[in-house]
Formats: C-alpha cells, structure tokens, sequence
C-alpha cells in the first residue's frame, strides 16, 4: 500500500492522488537511497500514503531539469504561456471536489474549506495566466541626443518554493502561477505533512500539457537538507518560502552568499481591534472568520483581540455564543467547522499558551482543553482578562484561541498592536471615518483589513513588513517578484 484504499475510494478520479515524485517529468517510486516516510490523516492518525524521501542529490537533479527546461519555456510568448495556466485552472475547478478531499485527509481542514482553498489557489493560477501577456517593459527618454533606453523584464530563472502545511494547494499555486506566467521553471519541496496536495497540482499542470522540467516536486522529509541545495545551487535565481520566521531566517542565512532572490510570506501576530463605534455584530463575525479559519493555523489569523472596555463585555459575549455553536470534528462529516490541529507539537503549543494565560490571570470564556474526542482535536477556545505580559501576546499560537485583551484609548491600542516583531496582517472595526484613516495609517502591518476578517484575494498584494517577510503575491504587483529588469542603452 503506498496510497490507501481509505483515500483512493473516496475520489472521482483516483489518478489524480500520486506516491512518486516529480523529476524532468518522470515520475519517480523511489528515492536514490530507497527511503520513504508516511503521510497520515491527522484526524486519524491512519497513514495515507508512502512516498519517497529524497535527498540533496535528488533536488540537485530536479534543478538541473527545471534549469533546462526553462530556457525553453522562456521562449514561448505570454499568450502560449497564458494558455497552459487557462487549462490547468479549468482542470483544477473541475477536480475541485477530489483535489479537496485529497487535502482534507492529509491536512484535516473541513472538506467545505479545503474545497474554498483549492478555488483560491486555482485564481491565482487564473490571474497569473493572464498576467502572463502583461510583462510589460518601459521606454525612457535618452540622456544624450544619440541615445534611446529601453526597459524590458525578464524571468529570474529556475525558482525554488518550500510551501507550508497549513494551505497545501494555495500556497504553493500562488508561487508557481507568476513564476511560470514569467517564463521561469519550479522546483517545489512540499512540507512532509502534506505533500498530496502539491503532487496532484503537477498532476493536472502535466495534463494541462506544461512541459517536463518546468514544475518538480522533490517529496522529503530531511528539509534542511534540500533547503541547503535550494540556497545553494547557483542554477537557483530565486527562493520563495512560506512558513515560520524561525525557518525563512536560516534560508536568508543560507542563501547570502550567493545573493539570492527570496519571497518570504512568514509568521503574523495579527491584531484584532474591536473600538467603541464598531457595529458589534459585525466585529463578531469577523473574528470568527479572522481567528477560527483553517482552525486557527493560519498566518493571518487573528492573534490578539483588543476590544475597547464600552463593548468589552458585550463582545465577549456574543463571540462566545457564536464559537460555542463551532462543530469540531472529522472534516468529512456534514457541519464540521473545525478539523483537527495538524500535530502534537500543535496541540502543545495551544496548551501551553492557555496554561501561560491562565496562570497569569486570564479567564477561560469557553473551551480551554483537548476536545473530548481524543487525537489533535482541541476545544475552540475564548480567554477574557489577557494582558500583554502573556505569551499569547507575543507569539503566534497557531490554534483555535482567541484571547480578549481591553484597552482604553486609540493611542494605547496602536502601540499594543505595533508591540511586536511581525507585520503580516491586521484588522479593526471602527465607524469613524477620520479614525479609520488614522489607524489603518498607524498600523505597521502589510495588510489591514477594516471592518472586515477576510483579506484574502488573488487581486490584491499579499505580503507582510518587519520579520513577517519580505515580496508580494497576488495582484499586479505579484509578477514583479519572478522577473529582473534590464535596460538597453542604445546608441544611434
Ligand atoms: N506563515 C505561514 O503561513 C506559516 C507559519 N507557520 C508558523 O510556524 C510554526 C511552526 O510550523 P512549521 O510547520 O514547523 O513551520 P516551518 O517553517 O518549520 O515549515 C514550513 C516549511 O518549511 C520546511 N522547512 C522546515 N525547516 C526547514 C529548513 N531548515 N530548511 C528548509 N525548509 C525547512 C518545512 O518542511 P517539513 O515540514 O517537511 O519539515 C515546510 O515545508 C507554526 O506554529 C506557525 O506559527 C507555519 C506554517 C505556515
Ligand atoms: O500563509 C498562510 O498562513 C496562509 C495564508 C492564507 C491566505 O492567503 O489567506
């Protein structure tokens, strides 16, 4: 059994789910040293699949096809570009039942939200396809009589993507959209949870006739092995990581000596600002969406809730009412709206940041400790009475925890929210319009969202300031991080 009859039967299409990997466009069963590890269903902890866990060696390989392949594929004009990305979308939404159930048993989210990833993850394919015939250049008027300058973009090359757990599908579309769009060639390391996800995108995008070599997946579970190849290989132009600050630091380390490119979407510690004016009830559902999507695990995730002491209480209570209406379970069964976490150290941590809280003073408004079903299924959880001297002010927790945190005045609120190392996104209901300028303006963050907890769009620049990263996905700013630019001196 290298894929289960567990996962096999419950697919339209079981081609679709894949144990080899993705070399030059050969699949591959084995790795050099015929080792494997297991992908299991974190909600039962029953193993899925068995894929092949490669080594240095192997991604070395894999950039030396991609490095081949993309002097071809940069060759081809936007539109030839454009068509591929038009079918792999269309592909991806008509698969998009079995690549989200792919994605529920190896990451665990409820089938209704991994069906909403793989839709997001197919518009950025989507967009990028179109932005594929807008690489635009720029003309500039001589400096001298004789001369004429021209500006024009290039692919940066072959590209290396180490993508997350938490979004298996989205995250790791979102790199490879633009960077193909560009003209460049992928090689992807897919996190060792969830690897499926990746595998079953270079399913479709060969189906969608993409050329070998353009797009490889090295499955491993040694990644600070390949991400040393990755950083290290010169035929590597560019790297683009999404995951924790703690990893994308080491791959900067990592990646200085020969300069490289990177694209870092790391980790946030999002404010969640409730003031005084904002229309309660709005707020409420915001923080539903902002703190209990994907169960919490995601970097835009609401971490800190700051609500102003006139609406404290009021806000407290509704938002309980509401999490306590949360179905936890199995992501399969009907009205589940949270999944398991995605592992042990997971759950830990989520333990570990109540336990802090509590210790010092904060109140458990619901939930609080493992749910009853046993495994990695943690109760969605409200703390009221949080001060800034807990963890669950400094670092992301990363689960179903939404501490409550009352503040006073605008100023005190604004220096809460900027008291911290990251600066991915942030989000505040306000009704003032003179305050809404004033605080969206304040906030150190790469994204805010105002009166509203979702802030995620293929169209708009996803990205954050300080150690949250560095670079831009989605939106007509994307395309910029997988192309150089060159200007042409002429002299006439
Ligand atoms: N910004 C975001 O979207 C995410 C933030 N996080 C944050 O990070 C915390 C830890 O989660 P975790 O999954 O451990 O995140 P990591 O940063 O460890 O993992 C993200 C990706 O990096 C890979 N990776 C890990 N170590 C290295 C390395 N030395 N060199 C190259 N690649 C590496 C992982 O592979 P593998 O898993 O196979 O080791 C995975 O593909 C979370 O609790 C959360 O706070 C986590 C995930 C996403
Ligand atoms: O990096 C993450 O945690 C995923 C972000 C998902 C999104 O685009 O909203």
């Amino acid at each position: 059994m290298s894929i289960s009859n567990a996962l096999l039967s419950k697919l339209k299409d079981p081609s679709l789910v894949t144990d080899k990997a993705l070399i030059g466009g050969d699949w591959i069963a084995a790795g050099d040293a015929g080792k494997t590890f297991e992908v299991t269903n974190p909600s039962t902890g029953d193993v899925i699949a068995v894929l092949p866990d490669m080594n240095r060696a192997e991604a070395s390989r894999a950039i030396d096809a991609a490095h081949v392949a993309q002097k071809v594929w940069a060759r081809k004009t936007g539109k030839e570009r454009a068509a591929v990305l038009r079918k792999l979308y269309d592909l991806m939404v008509a698969n998009a039942d079995d690549l989200a159930t792919i994605l529920t048993i190896e990451m665990g989210k409820p089938f209704a939200e991994a069906k909403g990833e793989i839709l997001y993850g197919a518009s950025y394919v989507e967009w990028f396809g179109e932005e594929a015939k807008r690489v635009y250049g720029d003309t500039i008027p001589g400096h001298q009589p004789d001369k004429r300058i021209i500006v024009i973009r290039q692919p940066v090359g072959v590209v290396a993507a180490i993508t997350p757990w938490n979004f298996p599908n989205a995250m790791l579309a979102r790199k490879f959209a633009p960077a193909v769009a560009a003209g460049c060639a992928m090689i992807s390391k897919p996190a060792a949870e969830t690897p499926l996800s990746a595998l079953s995108l270079a399913v479709l995008a060969e189906r969608a006739g993409l050329p070998a070599g353009v797009f490889n997946v090295v499955t491993s579970k040694d990644s600070p092995s390949i991400g040393k190849e990755f950083t290290e290989n010169e035929k590597v132009r560019k790297l683009t990581f999404t995951g924790s600050t703690e990893v994308g630091r080491i791959l900067m380390r990592q990646g200085a000596d020969q300069i490289m490119k990177l694209g870092l979407e790391l980790g946030g510690n999002a404010p969640f600002i409730v003031f005084d004016d904002a229309d309660i009830d709005a707020a409420v559902e915001g923080a539903m969406i902002s703190k209990y999507r994907n169960n919490g695990q995601t970097c835009v995730c609401a971490n800190r809730l700051y609500v102003q002491s006139g609406v404290y209480d009021a806000f407290a209570r509704k938002l309980a009412e509401k999490v306590s209406a949360m179905k936890v379970g199995d992501g399969f069964e009907a009205g589940v709206s949270a999944g398991p976490l995605i592992d042990r150290k997971a759950l830990a941590k989520v333990e570990e940041h109540i336990a802090d809280a509590v210790s010092k003073g904060a109140a458990v408004a619901l939930g609080g400790k493992p749910d009853a079903r046993g495994g990695l299924f943690f109760e969605p959880t409200v703390l009221t009475g949080v001060t800034r001297d807990m963890k669950v002010a400094r670092e992301e927790t990363f689960g179903p925890v939404a501490p409550l945190f009352r503040f006073d005045t605008e100023d005190e609120v604004i220096e809460m929210a900027n008291n911290t190392e990251f600066g991915l996104a942030s989000y505040f209901y306000a009704r003032d319009v003179s305050k809404i300028f004033r605080v969206a303006e304040a906030l150190e963050y790469g994204m805010v969202g105002i009166n509203t907890g979702l802030i995620s769009t293929e169209v708009a620049p996803f990205g954050g300031i300080k150690q949250s990263g560095q670079g831009r996905e989605g939106s007509k700013y994307g395309i910029d991080d997988y192309v150089e630019m060159k200007y042409l001196c002429l002299s006439i």
